[in-house]
């Protein structure tokens, strides 16, 4: 299972940028810096961000840590990962960011290492939830913040209805006039089994986590899972 997962991210590589801005009509850019603000990270922090992909997340976090931070992006694909590093030569000033190749169920980093942390449409990819959160706990420093942000089903049930036709209609016939279809009919069986938000609060607080909160946002077609250790 974890070979197809990467399998699937290592195919999107080159349309993956381009497709999220299209088939969320810009707005994945307002959620993924939600989810930065909702970290709390300042200057001067050190930060992770799992399941980076093409960096999204990370080079937006090393914007808010400035250049006495340093932020860590860990994904095991390496085509996405190439992407990061491309995008982030291009910056200037050079943020201060490592690009690390790993599973995020077994981090290569040390017990309270982090002061603040994000994972941006991960969670709902990783093959072993709990243990995923369990080795965020762990690398995040006692009182450190972390912010998952993922697709969510609505509790609205035209909502739902509205967020499968896109998916149906929208995404998966656009992925597949770029050759990527069956991987973008991943999105819909993957959200199907995903926990929903008080689900996901419920196994935050059995791994450890002090608090967890599930804010619901795009009319709940999206959440964020703020947790703090
Ligand atoms: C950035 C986004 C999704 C990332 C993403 C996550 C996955 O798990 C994938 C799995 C397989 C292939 C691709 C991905 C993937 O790109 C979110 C935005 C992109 C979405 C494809 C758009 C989804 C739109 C909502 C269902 C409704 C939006 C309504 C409105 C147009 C804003
Ligand atoms: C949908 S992408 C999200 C990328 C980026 N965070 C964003 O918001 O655009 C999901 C990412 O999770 C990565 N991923 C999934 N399971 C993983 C695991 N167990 N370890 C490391 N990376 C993983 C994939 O390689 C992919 O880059």
């Amino acid at each position: 299972m974890t070979n197809e997962i990467r399998t699937i991210f290592n195919r999107i590589a080159p349309v993956y940028d381009q497709l999220n801005d299209w088939l969320s009509l810009g707005q994945h850019r307002i959620w993924k810096e939600m989810a930065i603000k909702w970290t709390a990270a300042k200057p001067g922090d050190t930060c992770l961000d799992l399941c980076c992909g093409s960096g999204d997340l990370a080079l937006r976090l090393a914007r808010r840590v400035g250049l006495t931070g340093k932020v860590y992006g860990v994904d095991f694909s390496p085509n996405l990962l190439e992407n990061a590093k491309q995008r982030s030569q291009t910056q200037y000033p050079q943020p201060s960011i490592s690009w690390v190749e790993a599973n995020v169920l077994d981090l290569p980093f040390e017990n309270n290492q982090f002061d603040a942390a994000t994972m941006g449409y991960g969670l709902r990819n990783v093959t072993d939830i709990p243990r995923s959160l369990q080795e965020l706990h762990r690398v995040l420093k006692p009182g450190a913040k972390a912010a998952i942000l993922d697709f969510h089903r609505p509790n609205n049930q035209q909502f739902r209805t509205f967020q499968q036709w896109y998916l149906d209609n929208i995404v998966v016939p656009l992925a597949d006039r770029l050759g990527v279809k069956e991987e973008y009919a991943y999105i819909s069986p993957s959200l199907d089994r995903f926990p929903i938000g008080k689900e996901q609060v419920e196994i935050a607080r059995q791994v450890g986590f002090a608090s967890a909160t599930h804010y619901p946002i795009a009319n709940g077609m999206m959440g964020v899972l703020i947790v703090s250790k």
